[in-house]
């Protein structure tokens, strides 16, 4: 059975980050799964639709490799449908009702995080923010709200310059923000009492993976005894790295930082554009999540509540086959 439009779309949509961030690209992944389900005209047959579902939830996950958000939200719905019965038209209901409840936990999650980690933030704060996170948005938003923050910091982020849309986002809320270049961040350091970010992918050991730089600006925080606070939802944090496994950095096209005509005529030139890095827990003062504020060290805490279930499952093998194994298998 052919792949709805719609679905391409959204898995394309991720690929070239038309759709980004980690949280939005986790909902979009939910949302393609629904669907999927909703667009099905294969043979009334159930294993013929988990088939199918297995060929959506493959697609979408293949798109970015960094972000776990991704997966989880995938293995969010697709265990849930592992672990139905009944007919098509069942297991169709099931699809489209764990997705929305991905998507409405998603959304709840990241307002609770602004609420919870307001109360992080002091009174007339100097905050600085690095790339686009949804995440640290809420916080700073609602901290503005709360009358505590008096200037953001806002990196450009290159080579994509998700810092313009941070610009955008905070400006629409009538938080004052000034955008520095990534390089001026150690000269700004100075000015700012506060530092909150978001994170593709956190690790058991407490590593928060986000944008690349993010280690940078931890770093030079940690240098001017500068607070970090990453937002971040629980469905952010792996279960593959309670067995070891590395997150995998992605590395996007050289044609983002410099045009293809340079790169023709500069061949011996190797242009690298590495999407995120890893910031060690000792760089981070807290983790702030739905469930509340955390020490990174306690990351394996919250694993082992939201994914305590996969553990044997994961030690068992590879993470796609052991969430999936009742429905991705072909
Ligand atoms: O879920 P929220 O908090 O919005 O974003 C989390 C992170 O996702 C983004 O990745 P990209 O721009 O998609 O590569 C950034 O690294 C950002 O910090």
């Amino acid at each position: 059975m052919e792949i709805p439009a719609k679905v391409l779309e959204i898995a394309e949509g991720i690929k070239t980050m038309r759709i980004r961030g980690a949280g939005r690209i986790a909902r979009a992944a939910a949302e393609a799964l629904k669907i999927a389900a909703e667009n099905y005209k294969g043979p009334n047959d159930p294993g013929e639709f988990r088939k199918y579902m297995s060929r959506i939830a493959n697609l979408v996950i293949s798109t970015r490799p960094t972000a776990v958000s991704l997966p989880n939200a995938v293995i969010y719905v697709m265990y849930n449908l592992g672990k139905a019965s009944g007919n098509v038209e069942e297991l169709k209901r099931i699809v489209v009702s764990t997705a929305e409840k991905f998507i409405e936990e998603s959304l709840n999650a990241v307002k609770k995080i602004g609420m919870i980690g307001a109360r992080r933030i002091k009174d007339n704060a100097v905050v600085l923010t690095h790339c686009h996170s949804t995440a640290a948005a809420s916080v700073i938003i609602t901290a503005y709200k709360m009358g505590k923050i008096v200037k953001v910091y806002s990196t450009e982020t290159r080579p994509f310059y998700q810092g313009r849309i941070t610009y955008k986002h905070l400006s629409e809320h009538g938080v004052p923000v000034t955008q520095i270049p990534d390089s001026a961040v150690r000269y700004i350091m100075n000015e700012v009492d506060q530092v909150v970010v978001g994170a593709d992918t956190i690790a058991s050991n407490g590593a928060v993976v986000n944008k690349i730089g993010t280690s940078q600006v931890a770093l030079v925080a940690h240098e001017a005894r500068v607070r970090v606070f990453v937002a971040a939802e629980t469905y952010k944090f792996s279960p593959a790295t309670l067995i070891g496994e590395l997150v995998p950095i992605e590395f996007r096209p050289p044609t983002e930082i410099v045009p293809q005509e340079w790169i023709d005529k500069h061949r011996n030139v190797e242009v690298l554009n590495p999407a995120f890095d890893v910031t060690p827990p000792e760089y981070i003062d807290a983790i702030i999540t739905e469930q509340g504020v955390i020490p990174p060290q306690s990351a394996i805490l919250v694993l082992l509540e939201r994914f305590g279930w996969a553990l044997e499952k994961i030690k068992q093998g590879g993470l796609g086959k052991i969430l999936f194994e009742e429905t991705l298998e072909e």
